[in-house]
């Protein structure tokens, strides 16, 4: 089986800056995984490189066993929600309007009518609203959603495109802390569903890496600091060095580590 995602000596740079250096890292089909590491390590340009957004400037990318070849194709097998997309979504458009601009590469609709979502387009986009438990929302403008309804309707827009892999880029951002663990717990739920693509998902928060999410990647200062299963990885002392506070334990709990920082650290 070949990884839906393998970067092989990536490299990225801005004009003389290294931004990621000498990146191995591969995804199964099936794996989700977590990304962790400081403001500025490299994270979001990491998923921009794997998900075909930028080239490399030394290394390969291979996606599917492939070095590809059809950027085009390949972007609508790699459902995007990042934070940035939120202010560019159209305030009055409907769940269903922007869950249907996937289809055609939007976010949300232009309605400028060439380009606009065919009644086929409708009618999937209201069963992958109702399919992830949305279907109470579809007629809602986006302006009156919650965080974290907006963060659903942003996976059933991404979902359109049936992709392999979904990239979620700190959606949890700005939730007070009800509606995280309802958004997680949500999250979890999508993961038991055996149709759910593969999840990669960046987050500040150990707490916020559910127990489907088995596997995470450790960024530091554009390096991997550590991959793997998600409890071996994450440690008091890699959390110590990476954030520079002092994390005197983790907790485990119900699947999810708790860090637990002193009171100087934190
Ligand atoms: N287009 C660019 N031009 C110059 N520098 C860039 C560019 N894109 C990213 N960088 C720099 O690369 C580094 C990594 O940025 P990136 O957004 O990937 O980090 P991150 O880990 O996702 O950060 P955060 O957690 O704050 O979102 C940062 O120092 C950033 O300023």
């Amino acid at each position: 089986m070949n990884p839906l995602i393998e970067l092989r000596g990536v490299g990225y740079q801005q004009g003389q800056t290294p931004i990621l250096t000498g990146v191995d890292w591969r995804l199964m089909p099936g794996e989700h995984w977590a990304v962790l590491g400081p403001n500025g390590c490299g994270k979001t340009t990491l998923l921009r490189v794997a998900c075909g957004y930028e080239w490399p400037t030394s290394g390969k990318v291979l996606r599917g066993g492939q070095e590809l070849a059809d950027l085009t194709a390949l972007r609508s097998r790699m459902g995007w929600v990042g934070v940035e997309m939120l202010a560019r979504v159209p305030p009055d458009q409907s769940a269903l309007q922007i869950a249907a601009s996937g289809a055609i590469g939007q976010i949300g609709l232009r309605l400028i009518g060439q380009v606009d979502p065919t009644s086929s387009h409708y009618e999937q986009a209201e069963q992958v609203l109702r399919d992830i438990g949305c279907g109470a929302i579809v007629d809602s403008p986006w302006r009156v959603l919650s965080q974290g309804e907006r963060q659903k309707v942003l996976v059933a827009r991404a979902r359109m495109t049936d992709p392999w892999l979904l990239v979620l880029d700190e959606p949890c951002a700005g939730m007070d802390p009800g509606a995280r663990e309802r958004f997680l717990a949500w999250l979890e739920s999508q993961l038991r569903d055996e149709r759910s693509p593969s999840l990669l998902m960046v987050t500040h928060h150990v707490e916020e890496i559910m127990p489907g999410v088995e596997q995470t990647l450790v960024m530091d200062q554009g390096q991997i600091a550590a991959a793997g299963p998600t409890a071996e990885v994450v440690t008091e002392e890699l959390l110590s060095r990476l954030y520079g506070v002092r994390v005197e334990q983790i907790v485990h709990s119900r699947g999810r580590l708790w860090p637990v920082c002193s009171a100087a650290g934190c």
